[in-house]
């Protein structure tokens, strides 16, 4: 077997990325290892089931979500290159006592409610410039997608894996029995075409007009507008939906829907949309909100949601038309 460059490698050959980055990726990288073990201990280590407390988002809190925001909140904040974090699981933003440096923001347990049955869940995270004269506040997060100096996640499945873009690519690693990082995806590409598609059906009859239609035609299949006929998969780990996407291509939608119109959409703008946003544009697909380029939104609350559309290119570009 050839010898598969590791992530300390790849970081160290980026020459185009900053080195405080590479320390926060690096960091990262390490937590989730740890995040990973404790996830695979499940029921052994008692870290299964709820916690019996609500998060800011009016969600019921896991006992995972608890234990994985705090491997992380405490690996960066002991990070020197780190002023900032702000996590789905705290209601307001950390800081580190710094200036300058980065600011993360983290989804530490991505698709938390299939923890306990035992199927895969994942960690998202952003990383963005820091003002350089003060410590940072709720405001200097609030900065557009396209301003990210990295993005990734970790899936923790069969395998668990590493999906990370920097200054440039995507690339996948994956985790070793010995805790090493090792590359086993280069350039990560989604194809333009595609026939899966993942939505949460159960909530079709709230969906508005131009996404029915849009399902619509893709469940007609050879008989309908499109043509050919479709496929569907929805695990309910957005990690988990757009790691296959990565993989074999395919568009997933959590869409506005009319249950909370105050309420667009289910996923989080600044560490669920936007980092999976850049990673799926820089793998050559789309995301949007339906309309516009999630990495072009003007942020405007920490934990501001978003409907999401993104994968295979010409794809979300079809929903945009519908
Ligand atoms: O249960 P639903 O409505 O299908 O929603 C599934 C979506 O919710 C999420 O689980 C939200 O993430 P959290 O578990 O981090 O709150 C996504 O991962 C997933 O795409
Ligand atoms: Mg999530
Ligand atoms: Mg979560």
């Amino acid at each position: 077997m050839t010898t598969l460059i590791d992530l300390a490698g790849h970081l160290a050959a980026e020459q185009t990325a900053d080195e405080a980055v590479k320390d926060v990726v690096a960091v990262i990288a390490a937590a989730c290892v740890q995040i990973s073990r404790v996830v695979a201990s499940g029921a052994i280590s008692g870290s299964l089931g709820a916690a019996g407390q609500i998060n800011v988002q009016d969600e019921e809190q896991k006992k995972l979500d608890i234990i994985t925001n705090d491997i992380l909140r405490e690996a960066l904040k002991a990070c020197p290159a780190v002023a900032g974090l702000a996590s789905e699981e705290l209601e307001a933003i950390e800081t580190a006592g710094r200036k300058g440096g980065f600011l993360v923001t983290f989804d530490p347990l991505d698709g938390s409610s299939n923890i306990d049955v035992n199927v895969s869940v994942g960690t998202i995270f952003s990383i963005l410039p820091a003002p350089d004269d003060r410590e940072p506040n709720e405001q200097d997060f609030l900065l557009p997608g396209r301003q990210q100096v990295a993005a990734g996640y970790v899936v923790y499945g069969p395998q668990t894996m590493l999906v990370l873009t920097l200054s440039r690519g995507v690339f996948g690693f994956t985790l070793s029995a010995d805790g090493t990082w090792l590359m086993t995806h280069d350039a990560v590409a989604i194809s333009p075409e595609t026939a899966e598609f993942a939505i949460n059906m159960s909530n079709q009859r709230h969906w508005a007009e131009p996404v029915r239609r849009y399902i619509e035609g893709c469940l007609q299949g050879k008989d309908g507008p499109r043509g050919k006929n479709f496929n569907m998969r929805w695990v309910a780990s957005m990690v988990a939906d757009v790691h296959r996407i990565l993989m074999r291509g395919g568009i997933f939608l959590y869409p506005w829907d009319a249950r909370e119109p105050d309420k667009p959409g289910k996923l989080r703008l600044l560490y669920e949309a936007n980092p999976m946003a850049l990673i799926v544009e820089r793998a050559g697909g789309k995301a949007t909100d339906g309309q516009t380029a999630i990495l072009d939104l003007q942020p405007t609350k920490l934990h501001q949601r978003v409907p999401v559309v993104l994968g295979s290119a010409n794809e979300v570009d079809r929903v945009s038309a519908a």
